[in-house]
């Protein structure tokens, strides 16, 4: 089976052309990303995504990510540029902008191209952010309210942890900290992702506001564990902060992979742009 790794700021995956590759979906996909993510026995990346022929005409293709422990994902911000990178380059379509069914709708994604008439960068219409705490999910069992309606309290191991709970595509969690030097990312992580409070478990990010256009982040990502960006992730901390009055509406978000450009127009949609990048190609043998 061929393959193209490409990455958004280092937040890499594997990429299989569906529309080559035409019998993928009959693979056990949960092993597939499980075996080609491991970084010492695989290809080594953050997951697998399918760029597939679309389910309706109207869309030109259909993505399906999933992390590096074999869980699906319903939308991936870094993985869609990169997703049209590898439809736009591989002749798939060149229309402008392309539409990309996902696990979260039919998603706009418009994009330029360098000098070689490659795409190198995309801005996605991720749609709109859901707080609703059944949209995220949360269990409300384990997630006390606060007095603002997008903001939770839980309970981890004795310690309350104030987050911003949204759905951009995935579930999220945003706990905003003075320090992120301070945030023991490895500690809290995986604690929090699979808390019971987040009913399909959940993002979680760590951000800190440097200036109100300007937020740091660290990810901890749901089936992945640290990656250098995360793209729904990155769009979650933007609404969180704009909610919550800390920051502007569009904001530059630092992750360690690079910045990316967020926009929460008037319309409610929430515009990322960022680099697609290829790295190798291959085969996969088995
Ligand atoms: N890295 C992706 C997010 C993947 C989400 C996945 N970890 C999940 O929610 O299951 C991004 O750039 O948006």
């Amino acid at each position: 089976m061929q393959f193209i790794k490409m990455h958004g700021l280092g937040n890499d995956y594997v990429y299989v052309n569906g529309f080559q590759e035409t019998d993928v979906e009959s693979r056990d996909l949960n092993q597939l990303a499980h075996a080609i993510a491991d970084r010492h026995r695989g290809v080594g990346s953050d997951g697998l995504i399918l760029a597939l022929p679309p389910a309706t005409a109207s869309a030109h293709a259909r993505m399906r990510m999933f992390n590096a422990d074999g869980s699906e994902g319903d939308m991936c911000g870094n993985g869609i540029r990169c997703l049209a990178k590898l439809v736009h380059d591989e002749g798939v379509s060149t229309a402008k902008p392309l539409l990309i069914e996902t696990g979260n709708g039919v998603l706009t994604v418009d994009y330029t191209t360098d000098t070689h008439g490659k795409l190198n960068t995309a801005t996605v219409d991720m749609g709109e952010p859901r707080f609703e705490p059944q949209a995220v999910p949360l269990n409300l069992d384990h997630a006390d309210p606060t007095d603002h309606p997008a903001t939770w309290t839980l309970d981890l191991d004795s310690q309350p942890i104030t987050f911003v709970a949204v759905n951009t595509g995935n579930p999220h969690a945003v706990v905003f900290v003075d320090d992120l030097t301070t945030v023991n990312l490895h500690h809290l992580g995986p604690r929090l992702e699979h808390h019971v409070a987040f009913a399909r478990r959940a993002n979680i990010h760590f951000a800190t506001v440097e200036a109100p256009d300007s937020l740091r982040v660290l990810h901890w990502e749901r089936g992945s564990g640290p990656t250098l960006a995360c793209g729904t992730g990155a769009t979650a901390v933007c609404v969180a902060a704009a909610a919550t009055g800390r920051s502007d509406r569009t904001v530059t978000t630092h992750l360690p992979g690079g910045p990316l450009r967020i926009e929460w127009r008037d319309n409610n949609h929430v515009f990322m742009t960022g680099p697609a990048e290829e790295s190798f190609r291959g085969i996969w043998p088995l």
